[in-house]
This record gives C-alpha cells, structure tokens and sequence, in this order.
C-alpha cells in the first residue's frame, strides 16, 4: 500500500519547509497543493482573510473545528499572542496523525491541543477538560452540515461570549446553507460574508463572519 495524500503533503513540508518557520510551512503545503495534489486546505486566498480577522481578534482561546492536515491550524497558532491557546478537534485518526507532525514542525505545538473526536462528543467536555471559559474565536472548517449544530450546541454549552467571532470556510463550496441562513437571519449574530476563491482554484468560495451579539 502506497501513502496516503496527507502523508505525501507531510513529505513535502519536510523536503521544503524550515524546522519552527511557520510560514515557509505554509508555503511548502501551498505549492504542493496547487502543483502536485489538490488537497482541501482553507489556502492562500481565504487564508489572507483569516489572517487578517484573526489580526484583528486576536484571541487568547481560539477553537478550530475541523483539523485535517493541520494548515489552517498553523496559520491560525502562529499569529497568536503569548500564552494564548488554540483548541483543533480532529475526527479522522490519520488527519489527526500527520497535523501534529506539521504543527510540531512548525515548532507550534506548545501553541496547539489537538483534541480527537467527533465536534458533538467533545464539545460540552471542553470547559472540563482544559479549563476553557468561553471562545474568542472560532474557525468552522468541518462536515458542512455540523456547522449549525455545533454552532448551536457552542451555544447551548456557555462557549460564546458577547463578541466571540465565528468564521465558517466553504459557504458557497460545497456550501454551508442552513448555517448561512441561521447566521444571517438570527438577531443574536452580525454577519458579513467575505467573498474568495476555492482554494487553488478559479471557483467562488468564500468565508462568512458572523459576530456573536450575546
Ligand atoms: O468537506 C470539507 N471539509 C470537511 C471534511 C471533509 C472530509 C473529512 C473530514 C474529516 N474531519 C472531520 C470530520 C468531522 C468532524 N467533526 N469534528 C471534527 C471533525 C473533523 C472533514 C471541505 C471540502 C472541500 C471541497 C471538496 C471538493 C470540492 F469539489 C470542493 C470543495 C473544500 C474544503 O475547504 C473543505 O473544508
Ligand atoms: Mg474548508
């Protein structure tokens, strides 16, 4: 048996990226992904806007659902202030297998818990386990049709405080309807949708930033 796809991307940020320099990491999976194999990273485009609105949140607990190989996690992890902290929960045991590897590399692992499980499971469990009072930030990249029920179930849990900043990628592609149609219409949220590019692709995406109003 050959390796996996994740497996091939860990390869190359080894071969083409520098041991704890983020950002070459970044651009190490980039490459590979738009010239060798496409693969389903939030990428360079939306991932100048989630740069640009973690900048401007800068979260001391941020949440990521939705781990896969672990970019948007070093992308997220690497604009954090000291002692700030993100939590990546990871469903797929193999995905979960080769993000730490890549956020190791990126020497952001104090930075990082990744968590193993399914988003329902694990969410009512997080104040518990690693103390979390309630979310700043929360990057939504998961199965599409979880993103309202967990975004209820954060909810529900006391996880959301009055200004926490969800962003959801994949609005339009695959598309996250009843989420959009949650945020959008509820009174509880302010939100804006930042229009973008499948990643490493010519096709509309695009991130949907909804403000939690409390
Ligand atoms: O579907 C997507 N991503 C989610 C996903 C997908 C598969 C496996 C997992 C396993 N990870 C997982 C699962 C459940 C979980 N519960 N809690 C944590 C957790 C973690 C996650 C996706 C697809 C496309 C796309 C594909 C094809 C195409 F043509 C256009 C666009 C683009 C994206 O940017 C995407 O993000
Ligand atoms: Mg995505």
């Amino acid at each position: 048996t050959g390796s996996s796809q994740p497996q091939r991307m860990l390869k190359a940020v080894q071969k083409n990226a520098t041991k704890g320099d983020p950002q070459s990491v970044i651009s190490a999976i980039d490459h590979y992904c738009r010239n060798k194999e496409w693969a389903m990273n939030v990428g360079d485009d939306k991932g100048l806007i989630l740069d640009s609105v973690l900048t401007e949140v800068n979260p001391s607990a941020a949440l990521e659902l939705g781990t896969y190989c672990g970019y948007s996690t070093v992308r997220i992890a690497r604009l954090l202030s000291p002692g700030s902290k993100l939590i990546t929960v990871e469903f797929n045991p193999a995905f979960a297998a080769v993000a730490r590897q890549i956020i190791a590399y990126a020497g952001l692992q104090d930075k990082v818990t990744l968590v193993e499980g399914p988003s329902g499971d694990l969410i009512p469990k997080l104040r518990e386990r690693f103390g979390v009072k309630s979310f700043d930030f929360v990057f939504l990249d998961h199965w599409k049709d979880r993103y309202l029920l967990d975004t209820k179930l954060l909810e529900d849990c006391g996880l959301l405080q009055k200004g926490t900043v969800l962003l959801a990628d994949n609005v339009i592609c695959p598309g996250t309807p009843e989420y959009l149609k949650y945020v959008r219409s509820s009174p509880r949220y302010e939100s804006r949708y930042y229009k973008s590019n499948l990643e490493y692709t010519k096709l509309e995406d695009g991130l949907e930033k909804s403000v939690f109003l409390g």
